[in-house]
């Protein structure tokens, strides 16, 4: 290295925790090459069917358990079901490793998360995943915030078999019109629809808090996309903003997501970072 050369890092060893619709896009994108990454481990339920996907990879890589990713890897993903959270973000954090988490919603009921990264030295990363705007909610919230409301719409079988509705008896699969299932705050809709809705919790950790952000969730038999609106009144500004999600193949999930994620991974090892 002459005294020109720019200092040249080794690349951040990531695993991937679970690889299904999220996991297995961003899997495949760390394969086909993100500078300043290498995938060395992916978690899934059915190791056998993950293994034969991640054979087809360039870098094929070991299919582990959950406990056996933290000493192949300086930081992990988490893609996988929320009550998997704890599990896959305590190893790491207790030795200081950073984890991105794409199960917001479970941070709500396992806060010593938070904790613990700030006892090691860790951090804990949410991208902004199926959402819009939170760069706005988090400059917003450096002055004051009156309010936040999200209202979501999706269709049918994105919210089919949320526990808030078999608890409720609401029976969404044969609306003809839309129907609003759900009127409460981010930590309610957390407990109720842990599959569902993440990008509520998402927008209360950057705003002001899963108790006063408020939230609509309408059943829709006539729309194909996974759609949030989100509506802030601040002391800075005043502003509305609408994100349409193409489904992917778990319709409960936004195509957008594992692609937040990659941009967020782009942004923590970029030279340049633009937005907030
Ligand atoms: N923040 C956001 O904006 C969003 C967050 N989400 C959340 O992201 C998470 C992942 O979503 P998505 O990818 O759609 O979910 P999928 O159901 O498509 O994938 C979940 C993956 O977790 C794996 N898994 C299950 N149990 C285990 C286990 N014990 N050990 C290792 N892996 C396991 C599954 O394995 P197998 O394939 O073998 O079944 C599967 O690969 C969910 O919590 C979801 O709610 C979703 C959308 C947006
Ligand atoms: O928040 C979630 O978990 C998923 C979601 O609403 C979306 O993909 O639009």
């Amino acid at each position: 290295m002459n005294a020109m050369s720019p200092p040249r890092r080794r690349p951040l060893r990531v695993a991937v925790a679970g690889f299904g619709a999220i996991g297995a896009k961003l899997a495949a994108t760390l394969d086909e090459g993100l500078s300043g990454y290498e995938l060395t481990a992916v978690s899934a339920r059915d190791k056998q069917r993950a293994g034969r996907q991640v054979a087809t990879f360039r870098n094929p890589v070991p299919v582990l358990d959950l406990h056996e990713l933290e000493p192949v890897a300086d930081l992990v993903v988490e893609c996988a079901p929320a009550a998997l959270l704890p599990a896959i973000a305590e190893p790491f954090l207790k030795v200081a490793k950073n984890v991105v988490l794409v199960s917001a919603g479970a941070l709500l009921s396992h806060d010593h998360l938070v904790r613990l990264a700030a006892q090691h030295g860790g951090q804990i990363i949410v991208p902004t995943g199926a959402l819009i705007g939170l760069d706005a909610v988090l400059a917003a919230a450096e002055g004051e915030i009156a309010s936040i409301r999200m209202v979501t719409r999706k269709p049918v079988r994105g919210l089919v078999g949320a526990p808030y509705l078999q608890e409720h008896g609401i029976c969404i699969e044969n609306i003809k019109e839309p129907v609003r299932i759900f009127n409460g705050t981010a930590r309610e809709a957390a407990v109720g629809f842990p599959a569902n809705l993440n990008v509520a919790v998402a927008l209360s950790l950057a705003g002001i808090g899963p108790d006063r952000t408020m939230l609509e969730i309408w059943a829709d038999p006539a729309i194909e996309r996974n759609t949030h609106r989100i509506e802030v009144e601040a002391d800075s500004a005043r502003f509305s903003m609408t994100i349409e999600n193409v489904p992917s193949e778990n319709p409960k999930t936004g195509r957008i997501t594992p692609l937040s994620v990659i941009a967020t991974l782009r942004k923590l090892a970029a030279p340049l970072r633009i937005g907030t």
